[in-house]
Protein backbone atom coordinates (compact mmCIF):
# COMPACT_ATOMS: atom_id res chain seq x y z
CA UNK A 1 0.00 0.00 0.00
CA UNK A 2 2.52 2.49 1.01
CA UNK A 3 4.57 1.58 -1.88
CA UNK A 4 1.40 2.32 -4.40
CA UNK A 5 1.23 6.01 -2.75
CA UNK A 6 5.03 6.51 -3.22
CA UNK A 7 4.38 5.45 -6.50
CA UNK A 8 1.72 7.62 -7.45
CA UNK A 9 3.14 10.68 -5.77
CA UNK A 10 6.47 10.12 -7.65
CA UNK A 11 4.11 9.72 -11.00
CA UNK A 12 2.17 13.20 -10.15
CA UNK A 13 5.30 14.68 -9.06
CA UNK A 14 6.69 13.98 -12.36
CA UNK A 15 3.19 15.00 -14.17
CA UNK A 16 3.08 18.23 -12.47
CA UNK A 17 7.21 18.92 -13.73
CA UNK A 18 6.48 17.93 -17.07
CA UNK A 19 3.68 20.46 -17.42
CA UNK A 20 5.54 23.23 -15.70
CA UNK A 21 8.16 22.55 -18.27
CA UNK A 22 5.88 22.68 -21.21
CA UNK A 23 4.17 25.62 -20.01
CA UNK A 24 7.16 27.36 -19.68
CA UNK A 25 8.57 26.21 -23.47
CA UNK A 26 4.76 27.80 -24.72
CA UNK A 27 5.48 30.98 -22.80
CA UNK A 28 8.81 30.90 -24.32
CA UNK A 29 8.75 29.67 -27.71
CA UNK A 30 5.21 30.00 -28.86
CA UNK A 31 4.62 32.71 -31.06
CA UNK A 32 3.07 35.79 -29.52
CA UNK A 33 0.46 36.51 -32.00
CA UNK A 34 -0.59 33.37 -31.56
CA UNK A 35 -1.25 32.89 -28.25
CA UNK A 36 -4.63 35.01 -27.72
CA UNK A 37 -6.34 33.16 -30.71
CA UNK A 38 -5.43 29.95 -29.26
CA UNK A 39 -6.52 30.99 -25.66
CA UNK A 40 -9.86 31.87 -27.15
CA UNK A 41 -10.79 28.68 -28.62
CA UNK A 42 -9.47 27.10 -25.49
CA UNK A 43 -12.46 29.00 -24.02
CA UNK A 44 -14.88 27.65 -26.40
CA UNK A 45 -14.01 23.95 -26.00
CA UNK A 46 -13.75 24.64 -22.36
CA UNK A 47 -17.44 26.52 -22.75
CA UNK A 48 -18.75 23.79 -24.86
CA UNK A 49 -18.36 20.68 -22.33
CA UNK A 50 -18.89 22.78 -19.33
CA UNK A 51 -22.57 23.54 -18.78
CA UNK A 52 -22.84 25.94 -15.76
CA UNK A 53 -22.64 29.49 -16.41
CA UNK A 54 -20.65 31.92 -13.40
CA UNK A 55 -22.00 35.18 -12.44
CA UNK A 56 -19.46 37.33 -10.40
CA UNK A 57 -20.46 40.38 -8.10
CA UNK A 58 -17.45 42.29 -7.05
CA UNK A 59 -17.75 44.36 -3.89
CA UNK A 60 -16.23 47.75 -5.45
CA UNK A 61 -17.24 47.67 -9.30
CA UNK A 62 -14.65 49.98 -11.53
CA UNK A 63 -13.36 53.25 -9.73
CA UNK A 64 -16.54 53.55 -7.58
CA UNK A 65 -15.62 54.31 -4.08
CA UNK A 66 -18.77 52.72 -2.92
CA UNK A 67 -19.75 48.92 -1.77
CA UNK A 68 -21.40 47.97 -4.50
CA UNK A 69 -25.49 47.92 -3.05
CA UNK A 70 -26.00 44.25 -5.10
CA UNK A 71 -22.98 42.90 -3.01
CA UNK A 72 -24.14 44.38 0.33
CA UNK A 73 -27.94 42.89 -0.41
CA UNK A 74 -26.55 39.76 -1.59
CA UNK A 75 -24.69 39.69 1.35
CA UNK A 76 -27.90 39.78 3.61
CA UNK A 77 -29.27 37.57 1.36
CA UNK A 78 -26.61 35.10 1.79
CA UNK A 79 -26.60 35.44 5.66
CA UNK A 80 -29.28 33.04 6.52
CA UNK A 81 -28.31 30.16 4.30
CA UNK A 82 -24.71 30.50 5.08
CA UNK A 83 -25.23 30.87 8.56
CA UNK A 84 -26.11 27.65 8.53
CA UNK A 85 -24.28 25.93 5.97
CA UNK A 86 -20.50 27.34 6.17
CA UNK A 87 -18.13 26.08 8.20
CA UNK A 88 -16.12 29.08 7.87
CA UNK A 89 -17.76 32.25 8.56
CA UNK A 90 -16.77 36.22 8.76
CA UNK A 91 -18.15 38.71 11.40
CA UNK A 92 -18.89 41.88 9.94
CA UNK A 93 -19.94 45.06 11.67
CA UNK A 94 -22.28 46.45 8.95
CA UNK A 95 -22.55 50.43 9.69
CA UNK A 96 -25.79 51.06 10.26
CA UNK A 97 -26.68 47.71 11.48
CA UNK A 98 -28.02 46.88 14.36
CA UNK A 99 -26.71 43.15 14.20
CA UNK A 100 -23.32 41.58 13.43
CA UNK A 101 -23.84 40.14 10.19
CA UNK A 102 -22.33 36.56 9.53
CA UNK A 103 -21.35 36.03 5.71
CA UNK A 104 -19.44 32.68 4.65
CA UNK A 105 -15.69 33.28 4.56
CA UNK A 106 -13.60 32.79 1.72
CA UNK A 107 -13.82 30.16 -0.34
CA UNK A 108 -16.86 28.83 1.06
CA UNK A 109 -19.93 27.60 -1.13
CA UNK A 110 -23.45 27.73 -0.04
CA UNK A 111 -26.22 26.63 -2.08
CA UNK A 112 -29.65 27.96 -2.72
CA UNK A 113 -33.12 27.12 -4.24
CA UNK A 114 -35.20 28.65 -6.68
CA UNK A 115 -38.31 27.10 -8.17
CA UNK A 116 -36.78 23.67 -8.01
CA UNK A 117 -33.49 25.03 -9.54
CA UNK A 118 -30.38 24.41 -7.59
CA UNK A 119 -27.58 27.35 -7.64
CA UNK A 120 -24.52 27.44 -5.93
CA UNK A 121 -22.83 30.64 -4.25
CA UNK A 122 -19.41 31.31 -3.46
CA UNK A 123 -17.20 33.62 -2.25
CA UNK A 124 -13.73 34.93 -2.73
CA UNK A 125 -11.27 37.53 -2.84
CA UNK A 126 -8.41 39.41 -5.46
CA UNK A 127 -5.34 40.74 -4.55
CA UNK A 128 -5.44 44.22 -6.09
CA UNK A 129 -2.14 45.41 -7.66
CA UNK A 130 0.18 46.31 -5.21
CA UNK A 131 1.48 49.42 -6.98
CA UNK A 132 -2.08 50.83 -7.90
CA UNK A 133 -2.60 54.07 -6.04
CA UNK A 134 -5.90 54.27 -4.35
CA UNK A 135 -6.65 57.19 -1.92
CA UNK A 136 -9.63 55.21 -0.87
CA UNK A 137 -8.88 53.38 2.39
CA UNK A 138 -10.86 50.08 0.96
CA UNK A 139 -9.37 46.54 2.15
CA UNK A 140 -6.48 45.38 0.62
CA UNK A 141 -8.68 42.29 -0.68
CA UNK A 142 -11.70 42.74 -2.90
CA UNK A 143 -13.78 40.22 -2.21
CA UNK A 144 -16.39 38.74 -4.47
CA UNK A 145 -19.29 36.62 -4.77
CA UNK A 146 -19.78 33.81 -7.58
CA UNK A 147 -23.35 32.56 -8.63
CA UNK A 148 -23.17 29.37 -10.64
CA UNK A 149 -26.38 27.84 -12.41
CA UNK A 150 -26.57 25.58 -15.02
CA UNK A 151 -26.64 27.03 -18.72
CA UNK A 152 -30.81 26.20 -19.54
CA UNK A 153 -31.74 28.19 -16.63
CA UNK A 154 -29.98 31.16 -17.98
CA UNK A 155 -33.66 33.35 -18.28
CA UNK A 156 -34.75 32.40 -15.05
CA UNK A 157 -31.81 33.41 -13.18
CA UNK A 158 -31.30 36.53 -14.96
CA UNK A 159 -35.19 37.42 -14.73
CA UNK A 160 -36.57 36.73 -11.42
CA UNK A 161 -33.93 34.59 -9.22
CA UNK A 162 -31.44 38.06 -9.31
CA UNK A 163 -34.39 40.33 -8.79
CA UNK A 164 -35.23 38.07 -5.85
CA UNK A 165 -32.11 38.12 -4.27
CA UNK A 166 -31.62 41.95 -4.56
CA UNK A 167 -35.59 42.53 -3.27
CA UNK A 168 -35.00 40.14 -0.08
CA UNK A 169 -31.30 41.61 0.78
CA UNK A 170 -32.73 45.08 0.85
CA UNK A 171 -35.47 43.90 2.46
CA UNK A 172 -33.35 42.77 5.12
CA UNK A 173 -30.76 45.37 5.14
CA UNK A 174 -34.19 47.82 5.80
CA UNK A 175 -34.89 45.62 8.65
CA UNK A 176 -31.97 45.21 10.42
CA UNK A 177 -30.55 48.73 10.04
CA UNK A 178 -30.94 51.02 13.09
CA UNK A 179 -33.83 53.33 12.79
CA UNK A 180 -32.78 57.47 12.94
CA UNK A 181 -34.88 59.64 14.34
CA UNK A 182 -34.32 63.32 12.82
CA UNK A 183 -34.70 66.20 13.43
CA UNK A 184 -34.81 69.88 11.01
CA UNK A 185 -31.76 72.26 11.31
CA UNK A 186 -32.02 76.22 10.90
CA UNK A 187 -31.57 76.80 7.07
CA UNK A 188 -28.50 79.14 8.32
CA UNK A 189 -26.93 75.57 8.88
CA UNK A 190 -27.80 74.12 5.82
CA UNK A 191 -25.02 74.43 3.93
CA UNK A 192 -21.30 74.16 4.08
CA UNK A 193 -18.97 71.17 5.13
CA UNK A 194 -21.19 68.54 6.07
CA UNK A 195 -24.15 70.61 6.74
CA UNK A 196 -27.14 68.82 6.36
CA UNK A 197 -30.97 69.51 6.37
CA UNK A 198 -31.39 66.70 9.07
CA UNK A 199 -29.90 66.13 12.27
CA UNK A 200 -30.06 62.96 13.84
CA UNK A 201 -29.75 60.17 16.51
CA UNK A 202 -30.32 56.63 16.87
CA UNK A 203 -33.91 56.05 17.68
CA UNK A 204 -34.44 53.44 20.55
CA UNK A 205 -37.69 53.97 21.95
CA UNK A 206 -39.26 51.17 23.37
CA UNK A 207 -42.83 51.86 23.22
CA UNK A 208 -44.56 49.42 21.02
CA UNK A 209 -48.45 49.02 21.07
CA UNK A 210 -48.46 46.03 23.55
CA UNK A 211 -47.22 48.13 25.92
CA UNK A 212 -49.68 51.54 24.94
CA UNK A 213 -52.62 51.59 27.01
CA UNK A 214 -55.66 51.78 25.13
CA UNK A 215 -59.40 50.07 23.74
CA UNK A 216 -57.72 46.47 22.26
CA UNK A 217 -60.18 46.84 19.32
CA UNK A 218 -59.47 50.31 18.24
CA UNK A 219 -55.52 49.25 18.96
CA UNK A 220 -55.73 46.35 16.53
CA UNK A 221 -57.77 48.37 13.90
CA UNK A 222 -55.08 50.98 13.99
CA UNK A 223 -52.22 48.06 13.59
CA UNK A 224 -54.26 46.71 10.96
CA UNK A 225 -54.74 49.77 9.45
CA UNK A 226 -51.15 50.51 9.25
CA UNK A 227 -49.72 47.17 7.91
CA UNK A 228 -52.21 47.69 5.18
CA UNK A 229 -50.83 50.34 4.37
CA UNK A 230 -47.17 49.31 4.32
CA UNK A 231 -48.37 46.13 1.86
CA UNK A 232 -50.43 47.91 -0.78
CA UNK A 233 -48.03 50.02 -2.87
CA UNK A 234 -49.77 48.23 -5.73
CA UNK A 235 -52.89 48.95 -4.60
CA UNK A 236 -51.90 52.60 -4.54
CA UNK A 237 -50.29 52.62 -7.45
CA UNK A 238 -53.57 51.18 -9.23
CA UNK A 239 -56.17 53.97 -7.45
CA UNK A 240 -53.40 56.35 -8.78
CA UNK A 241 -52.36 58.09 -5.52
CA UNK A 242 -49.18 58.80 -3.76
CA UNK A 243 -47.75 55.93 -1.57
CA UNK A 244 -48.71 58.02 1.83
CA UNK A 245 -51.34 57.76 4.51
CA UNK A 246 -51.70 61.11 6.99
CA UNK A 247 -52.91 59.81 10.91
CA UNK A 248 -54.60 62.82 12.76
CA UNK A 249 -53.55 61.60 17.30
CA UNK A 250 -55.50 64.42 19.22
CA UNK A 251 -56.03 64.20 22.67
CA UNK A 252 -55.49 65.82 25.89
CA UNK A 253 -51.67 65.95 27.16
CA UNK A 254 -50.75 62.75 28.62
CA UNK A 255 -53.22 60.40 26.93
CA UNK A 256 -49.98 58.73 24.37
CA UNK A 257 -50.02 60.69 21.57
CA UNK A 258 -46.23 60.69 20.96
CA UNK A 259 -46.20 57.01 22.11
CA UNK A 260 -48.32 56.33 19.83
CA UNK A 261 -46.37 57.29 17.46
CA UNK A 262 -42.73 55.51 18.67
CA UNK A 263 -45.49 52.65 18.79
CA UNK A 264 -45.98 52.94 15.03
CA UNK A 265 -41.89 53.18 14.24
CA UNK A 266 -41.16 50.11 15.88
CA UNK A 267 -44.37 48.60 14.48
CA UNK A 268 -43.24 48.96 10.98
CA UNK A 269 -39.66 49.64 11.12
CA UNK A 270 -39.78 53.32 9.73
CA UNK A 271 -37.80 56.19 10.69
CA UNK A 272 -39.39 59.08 12.40
CA UNK A 273 -38.86 63.05 11.37
CA UNK A 274 -40.06 65.50 13.53
CA UNK A 275 -40.36 68.48 12.30
CA UNK A 276 -40.31 71.66 13.90
CA UNK A 277 -42.44 74.14 12.15
CA UNK A 278 -41.20 77.23 13.56
CA UNK A 279 -37.68 76.23 12.76
CA UNK A 280 -38.25 76.40 8.78
CA UNK A 281 -38.68 80.23 7.45
CA UNK A 282 -40.64 79.93 4.39
CA UNK A 283 -42.21 77.30 1.74
CA UNK A 284 -39.86 76.76 -0.59
CA UNK A 285 -37.49 75.32 2.76
CA UNK A 286 -40.16 73.11 3.85
CA UNK A 287 -40.10 71.38 0.18
CA UNK A 288 -36.53 71.25 0.53
CA UNK A 289 -36.98 69.61 3.66
CA UNK A 290 -39.81 67.17 2.12
CA UNK A 291 -37.02 66.28 -0.68
CA UNK A 292 -34.52 65.31 2.29
CA UNK A 293 -36.25 63.01 3.38
CA UNK A 294 -36.18 59.15 2.89
CA UNK A 295 -39.03 56.70 2.20
CA UNK A 296 -40.33 54.22 4.75
CA UNK A 297 -40.43 56.93 7.23
CA UNK A 298 -43.35 58.92 9.63
CA UNK A 299 -42.81 62.71 9.29
CA UNK A 300 -44.42 64.34 12.52
CA UNK A 301 -45.48 67.52 13.02
CA UNK A 302 -46.11 67.80 16.78
CA UNK A 303 -48.79 69.94 18.58
CA UNK A 304 -49.67 71.64 14.90
CA UNK A 305 -52.20 74.10 16.55
CA UNK A 306 -48.88 75.68 18.43
CA UNK A 307 -46.70 75.13 15.69
CA UNK A 308 -48.86 77.59 12.95
CA UNK A 309 -51.54 79.55 13.15
CA UNK A 310 -53.72 77.54 11.16
CA UNK A 311 -56.70 79.86 10.93
CA UNK A 312 -54.03 81.27 7.96
CA UNK A 313 -53.19 84.52 10.05
CA UNK A 314 -49.83 83.73 10.28
CA UNK A 315 -49.26 86.57 12.71
CA UNK A 316 -50.40 86.97 16.01
CA UNK A 317 -52.63 89.51 17.58
CA UNK A 318 -50.17 92.50 17.51
CA UNK A 319 -50.05 94.16 20.86
CA UNK A 320 -50.75 97.98 21.41
CA UNK A 321 -48.03 100.43 21.87
CA UNK A 322 -49.20 101.45 25.44
CA UNK A 323 -49.46 97.00 26.14
CA UNK A 324 -45.98 96.79 24.80
CA UNK A 325 -44.54 100.01 26.72
CA UNK A 326 -45.77 98.56 30.07
CA UNK A 327 -44.53 95.23 29.75
CA UNK A 328 -41.22 97.08 28.86
CA UNK A 329 -40.91 99.11 31.75
CA UNK A 330 -41.90 95.90 34.00
CA UNK A 331 -39.19 93.91 32.98
CA UNK A 332 -37.32 95.32 30.31
CA UNK A 333 -34.69 92.31 30.13
CA UNK A 334 -37.60 89.87 29.57
CA UNK A 335 -39.12 92.46 26.77
CA UNK A 336 -36.08 92.94 24.50
CA UNK A 337 -35.71 88.53 24.54
CA UNK A 338 -38.77 88.30 23.43
CA UNK A 339 -38.58 90.91 20.71
CA UNK A 340 -35.39 89.19 19.84
CA UNK A 341 -37.10 85.34 19.57
CA UNK A 342 -39.75 86.98 17.71
CA UNK A 343 -38.07 88.32 14.87
CA UNK A 344 -35.95 84.78 14.85
CA UNK A 345 -38.55 82.86 14.36
CA UNK A 346 -40.57 85.32 12.27
CA UNK A 347 -41.71 81.88 10.04
CA UNK A 348 -43.74 82.26 6.64
CA UNK A 349 -44.83 79.27 6.24
CA UNK A 350 -48.15 79.39 5.01
CA UNK A 351 -51.60 76.90 5.33
CA UNK A 352 -51.06 76.28 1.93
CA UNK A 353 -47.75 75.90 1.82
CA UNK A 354 -48.73 73.32 4.47
CA UNK A 355 -51.31 71.85 2.27
CA UNK A 356 -48.71 71.60 -0.30
CA UNK A 357 -46.20 69.80 1.42
CA UNK A 358 -48.47 67.03 2.84
CA UNK A 359 -50.93 66.67 -0.46
CA UNK A 360 -49.63 68.55 -3.41
CA UNK A 361 -47.13 67.02 -6.10
CA UNK A 362 -44.07 67.28 -3.97
CA UNK A 363 -45.77 65.01 -1.30
CA UNK A 364 -45.43 61.65 -3.71
CA UNK A 365 -41.41 62.31 -3.66
CA UNK A 366 -39.92 59.46 -1.75
CA UNK A 367 -43.19 57.21 -1.16
CA UNK A 368 -44.32 54.68 1.36
CA UNK A 369 -44.69 57.71 3.83
CA UNK A 370 -46.51 58.15 7.13
CA UNK A 371 -47.29 61.83 8.00
CA UNK A 372 -48.54 62.49 11.77
CA UNK A 373 -50.12 65.13 13.10
CA UNK A 374 -50.88 65.62 16.75
CA UNK A 375 -52.59 68.20 18.88
CA UNK A 376 -54.36 69.21 21.94
CA UNK A 377 -57.91 70.97 20.39
CA UNK A 378 -58.73 69.11 17.38
CA UNK A 379 -61.48 71.58 16.96
CA UNK A 380 -58.90 74.46 16.48
CA UNK A 381 -57.49 73.03 13.39
CA UNK A 382 -58.26 74.33 9.71
CA UNK A 383 -60.93 71.84 8.42
CA UNK A 384 -59.18 71.94 4.92
CA UNK A 385 -55.80 70.14 6.86
CA UNK A 386 -57.89 67.68 8.63
CA UNK A 387 -59.69 66.65 5.63
CA UNK A 388 -59.79 63.03 4.47
CA UNK A 389 -56.68 62.53 1.77
CA UNK A 390 -54.57 64.54 3.92
CA UNK A 391 -55.11 63.26 7.45
CA UNK A 392 -56.85 59.89 6.35
CA UNK A 393 -57.72 58.58 9.59
CA UNK A 394 -58.64 60.46 12.62
CA UNK A 395 -57.27 58.58 16.39
CA UNK A 396 -58.73 60.00 19.38
CA UNK A 397 -56.49 59.58 22.44
CA UNK A 398 -58.45 59.78 25.42
CA UNK A 399 -58.41 59.52 29.50
CA UNK A 400 -57.68 55.78 30.99
CA UNK A 401 -60.58 53.45 30.41
CA UNK A 402 -60.62 50.21 32.47
CA UNK A 403 -59.71 48.34 29.23
CA UNK A 404 -56.45 50.75 29.00
CA UNK A 405 -55.82 50.09 33.06
CA UNK A 406 -55.72 46.56 32.24
CA UNK A 407 -52.73 46.67 29.60
CA UNK A 408 -51.12 49.28 32.03
CA UNK A 409 -51.74 46.85 34.98
CA UNK A 410 -50.06 44.08 32.95
CA UNK A 411 -47.24 46.01 31.81
CA UNK A 412 -46.43 47.90 35.46
CA UNK A 413 -47.43 45.32 37.93
CA UNK A 414 -47.36 41.96 35.67
CA UNK A 415 -51.02 41.57 37.33
CA UNK A 416 -53.90 40.62 35.21
CA UNK A 417 -56.83 40.28 37.30
CA UNK A 418 -56.79 41.69 40.93
CA UNK A 419 -60.06 41.87 43.85
CA UNK A 420 -59.50 45.90 43.73
CA UNK A 421 -59.97 45.66 39.93
CA UNK A 422 -63.72 46.65 40.20
CA UNK A 423 -63.35 49.31 42.68
CA UNK A 424 -60.77 50.71 39.95
CA UNK A 425 -63.31 50.20 37.26
CA UNK A 426 -65.78 52.23 38.95
CA UNK A 427 -63.73 55.37 39.80
CA UNK A 428 -61.96 55.37 36.31
CA UNK A 429 -65.88 55.57 34.80
CA UNK A 430 -66.60 58.42 37.52
CA UNK A 431 -63.72 60.77 37.06
CA UNK A 432 -60.87 61.20 34.25
CA UNK A 433 -57.28 60.56 34.38
CA UNK A 434 -54.85 60.21 31.59
CA UNK A 435 -53.20 56.98 31.01
CA UNK A 436 -49.63 59.13 31.75
CA UNK A 437 -50.97 59.65 35.63
CA UNK A 438 -52.68 56.35 36.02
CA UNK A 439 -49.12 55.19 35.17
CA UNK A 440 -46.95 57.46 37.20
CA UNK A 441 -49.42 55.53 40.18
CA UNK A 442 -48.60 52.41 39.12
CA UNK A 443 -44.99 52.48 39.21
CA UNK A 444 -43.62 50.77 41.96
CA UNK A 445 -41.47 53.55 44.22
CA UNK A 446 -39.33 51.46 46.19
CA UNK A 447 -38.26 47.82 46.22
CA UNK A 448 -40.73 46.85 48.74
CA UNK A 449 -43.72 48.12 47.33
CA UNK A 450 -45.82 45.22 45.68
CA UNK A 451 -48.69 45.38 43.28
CA UNK A 452 -51.16 45.64 45.63
CA UNK A 453 -49.76 48.62 47.61
CA UNK A 454 -49.59 50.30 44.19
CA UNK A 455 -53.25 49.61 42.77
CA UNK A 456 -54.20 51.25 46.21
CA UNK A 457 -52.14 54.31 45.65
CA UNK A 458 -53.95 54.64 42.64
CA UNK A 459 -57.59 53.94 43.99
CA UNK A 460 -56.24 56.92 46.34
CA UNK A 461 -54.98 59.49 43.73
CA UNK A 462 -58.52 58.39 41.53
CA UNK A 463 -60.65 59.47 44.60
CA UNK A 464 -58.61 62.28 45.26
CA UNK A 465 -59.04 63.51 41.81
CA UNK A 466 -62.79 62.75 42.34
CA UNK A 467 -63.22 64.59 45.01
CA UNK A 468 -61.11 67.33 43.42
CA UNK A 469 -63.64 67.34 40.20
CA UNK A 470 -66.61 67.33 41.81
CA UNK A 471 -65.49 70.43 44.04
CA UNK A 472 -64.56 72.32 40.87
CA UNK A 473 -67.49 71.12 39.15
CA UNK A 474 -69.18 72.65 41.99
CA UNK A 475 -67.05 76.28 42.07
CA UNK A 476 -67.85 76.18 38.47
CA UNK A 477 -71.67 75.59 39.04
CA UNK A 478 -71.32 78.73 41.53
CA UNK A 479 -69.68 80.51 39.87
CA UNK A 480 -71.65 80.27 36.46
CA UNK A 481 -74.75 80.21 38.79
CA UNK A 482 -73.02 83.86 40.11
CA UNK A 483 -72.67 84.92 36.87
CA UNK A 484 -75.83 84.41 35.41
CA UNK A 485 -77.55 85.98 38.39
CA UNK A 486 -75.06 89.44 37.84
CA UNK A 487 -76.17 89.03 34.11
CA UNK A 488 -79.69 88.59 35.24
CA UNK A 489 -79.41 91.16 37.56
CA UNK A 490 -77.55 93.61 35.30
CA UNK A 491 -80.51 93.01 32.41
CA UNK A 492 -82.89 93.82 34.99
CA UNK A 493 -81.22 97.07 35.92
CA UNK A 494 -80.64 97.94 32.39
CA UNK A 495 -84.03 97.08 31.87
CA UNK A 496 -85.23 99.33 34.70
CA UNK A 497 -83.09 102.22 33.50
CA UNK A 498 -84.59 101.81 29.78
CA UNK A 499 -88.12 101.71 31.52
CA UNK A 500 -87.22 104.61 33.75
CA UNK A 501 -85.61 106.55 30.60
CA UNK A 502 -88.67 106.02 28.60
CA UNK A 503 -91.29 107.05 31.16
CA UNK A 504 -88.99 110.18 31.67
CA UNK A 505 -89.18 110.61 28.35
CA UNK A 506 -92.69 110.43 28.02
CA UNK A 507 -93.53 112.66 30.48
CA UNK A 508 -91.41 115.11 28.46
CA UNK A 509 -92.64 114.78 25.59
CA UNK A 510 -96.34 116.05 27.28
CA UNK A 511 -94.43 118.64 29.00
CA UNK A 512 -93.40 119.27 25.56
CA UNK A 513 -96.59 118.82 24.08
CA UNK A 514 -98.08 121.33 26.75
CA UNK A 515 -95.87 123.76 26.00
CA UNK A 516 -96.15 123.49 22.20
CA UNK A 517 -99.35 123.93 22.29
CA UNK A 518 -98.81 126.73 24.71
CA UNK A 519 -95.94 128.55 22.18
CA UNK A 520 -98.38 127.56 19.85
CA UNK A 521 -101.36 129.78 20.84
CA UNK A 522 -98.51 132.62 21.81
CA UNK A 523 -97.09 131.67 18.45
CA UNK A 524 -100.98 132.43 17.23
CA UNK A 525 -101.10 135.44 18.89
CA UNK A 526 -97.64 136.49 17.65
CA UNK A 527 -98.52 136.13 14.36
CA UNK A 528 -101.70 137.99 14.70
CA UNK A 529 -99.63 140.15 15.86
CA UNK A 530 -97.37 140.15 12.89
CA UNK A 531 -99.62 140.22 10.56
CA UNK A 532 -101.12 143.35 12.27
CA UNK A 533 -96.78 144.65 12.47
CA UNK A 534 -96.83 143.65 8.45
CA UNK A 535 -99.86 145.44 7.82
CA UNK A 536 -99.09 148.10 10.33
CA UNK A 537 -95.49 147.91 8.41
CA UNK A 538 -97.10 147.60 4.79
CA UNK A 539 -99.31 150.28 6.25
CA UNK A 540 -95.83 152.38 6.77
CA UNK A 541 -94.19 151.90 3.80
CA UNK A 542 -97.43 152.66 1.58
N1 LIG B 1 -51.89 55.23 26.22
C1 LIG B 1 -50.75 55.09 26.89
N2 LIG B 1 -50.18 53.89 27.04
C2 LIG B 1 -49.03 53.74 27.70
N3 LIG B 1 -48.38 54.73 28.27
C3 LIG B 1 -48.89 55.96 28.17
C4 LIG B 1 -50.11 56.20 27.46
N4 LIG B 1 -50.38 57.51 27.51
C5 LIG B 1 -49.39 58.06 28.21
N5 LIG B 1 -48.49 57.15 28.60
C6 LIG B 1 -47.29 57.42 29.39
O1 LIG B 1 -47.31 58.80 29.71
C7 LIG B 1 -46.18 59.49 29.21
C8 LIG B 1 -46.63 60.68 28.40
O2 LIG B 1 -47.29 60.25 27.23
P1 LIG B 1 -47.13 60.96 25.82
O3 LIG B 1 -45.91 61.78 25.78
O4 LIG B 1 -47.28 59.94 24.76
O5 LIG B 1 -48.40 61.89 25.85
P2 LIG B 1 -48.90 62.90 24.74
O6 LIG B 1 -50.32 62.54 24.44
O7 LIG B 1 -47.96 62.94 23.61
O8 LIG B 1 -48.91 64.26 25.52
P3 LIG B 1 -48.73 65.76 24.94
O9 LIG B 1 -50.02 66.14 24.28
O10 LIG B 1 -48.45 66.56 26.15
O11 LIG B 1 -47.58 65.72 23.99
C9 LIG B 1 -45.38 58.52 28.38
O12 LIG B 1 -44.09 58.48 28.87
C10 LIG B 1 -46.05 57.18 28.57
O13 LIG B 1 -45.21 56.33 29.28
MG1 LIG C 1 -46.64 64.43 22.86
Amino acid sequence: MLFTITEMMTGAGSAIAGLMVAYAMFQNYFPYDLRKPLKRYSHRIMNFFYPYIVITFPEFQGDGFERSKAFAAIERYLNKNSSKQAKHLQANVVQDSQAIVLSMADNEEVTDEFQGIKLWWASDHVVPDRQSISFYPREDANRYFTLTVHKKYRDVITNSYLKHVLDEGKEITIKERQRKLYTNNKSDNWYGYKRTKWSHVIFEHPASFDTLAMDPNKKEEIMKDLIRFTEAKDYYAKIGKAWKRGYLLYGPPGTGKSTMIAAMANLLKYDIYDLELTAVKDNTELRKLLIDTSSKSILVIEDIDCSLDLTGQREKKEKTDDEKKEEKDKDPVKAEMKKRDQSDQSSQVTLSGLLNFIDGLWSACGGERIIVFTTNYVDKLDPALIRRGRMDKHIELSYCSFEAFKVLAKNYLDIKSHHLFGRIDILLQETKMTPADVAENLMPKSTEEDGEACLVRLIQALEEAKVKAEEEAKKKAEEEAKAKAEEEAKAKAEEEEKLKAEKEKEENGKEGVEVNEEVKENGKDDKHSATNGVKENGDVSH
